[in-house]
């Protein structure tokens, strides 16, 4: 099976409309590899911007939450709806600063994933253990429960287009990032859960990245293991000439 891999920008709280139309414009080309998916989650301020922008290219915009209702009494949130009006492709669900700091639990990621599909937007799931948890030894007991709890529910089709993101929170914007062999060693025990949970066909269709401090300098020995399908990556997606080499180290 050979899996399209996969880099995805997360912006997090970073950029004005004009900068991220400016950022497209320069990655144009550039981060436009034959073979590895591009990707830029932006804020939602930027999304109509962006997706304009990228028309003509092959690169792909995602959001970095959503609800899971459709509309509804939600003050300061956004539908998968709405974001599927928009033209959005991705979504990223669960990331660890939202389930840090808004109370984003297994079950809401859970429901976010079944409302992407059915508004048409792909989720890229994040699961991850905090330092103390790998410290006691229970990154895989963790990474267990969150992407079980992930795919609860979705048809083995469905399961096949989830993206999931391996995300260890002690790398996440620390510099420190994991081994290419110990998170080969976690997305590799993802992959079979993923395969017991449904069979070997789904396991090898979704894709598994990594995130925590990747950086131009390290994508390459990442991608170098049979498991890992590309990046997800806050700082070093930035800058366009860190997010180029990201995708350009991809391949
Ligand atoms: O949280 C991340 C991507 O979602 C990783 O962030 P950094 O690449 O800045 O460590």
């Amino acid at each position: 099976m050979t899996r399209t891999p996969i880099i995805a920008g997360n912006w997090k709280m970073f950029k004005t409309v004009s900068e991220a139309t400016a950022f497209v414009n320069e990655i144009k080309g550039g981060a436009e590899v034959a073979g590895v998916e591009s990707v830029v989650c932006a804020p939602y301020t930027c999304l109509p911007a962006l997706v304009e922008a990228v028309k003509g290219t092959s690169i792909k915009v995602g959001a970095q939450n959503m609800h899971w209702e459709e509309n509804g009494a939600f003050t300061g949130e956004i539908s998968g709806l709405m974001l599927q009006d928009l033209g959005v492709h991705y979504v990223i669900i669960g990331h660890s600063e939202r389930r840090a700091y808004y109370a984003e639990t297994d079950e809401t990621v859970n429901k976010k994933v079944h409302a992407a599909f059915k508004y048409g937007v792909t989720p890229i799931v994040c699961v991850g253990e905090k330092l103390e948890e790998r410290e006691a030894g229970q990154t895989k007991d963790v990474c267990k429960v969150q992407t079980e709890a992930a795919f609860a529910g979705l048809s083995a089709e469905l399961a096949k287009q989830v993206v999931v993101a391996y995300e260890p929170i002690w790398a996440i914007g620390t510099g420190k990032s994991s081994t290419a062999a110990d998170a080969q060693d976690v997305i590799g025990y993802i992959r079979s859960l993923i395969a017991a949970l449904y069979d070997s066909s789904v396991a090898d269709a979704v894709r598994i990245q990594y995130g925590g401090s990747v950086k131009p300098n390290n994508v390459t020995e990442y991608m170098g293991e049979q498991d890992i399908d590309g990046a997800l990556v806050g700082g070093a997606s930035l800058e366009p000439a860190s997010y180029i080499a990201l995708v350009q180290g991809a391949k």
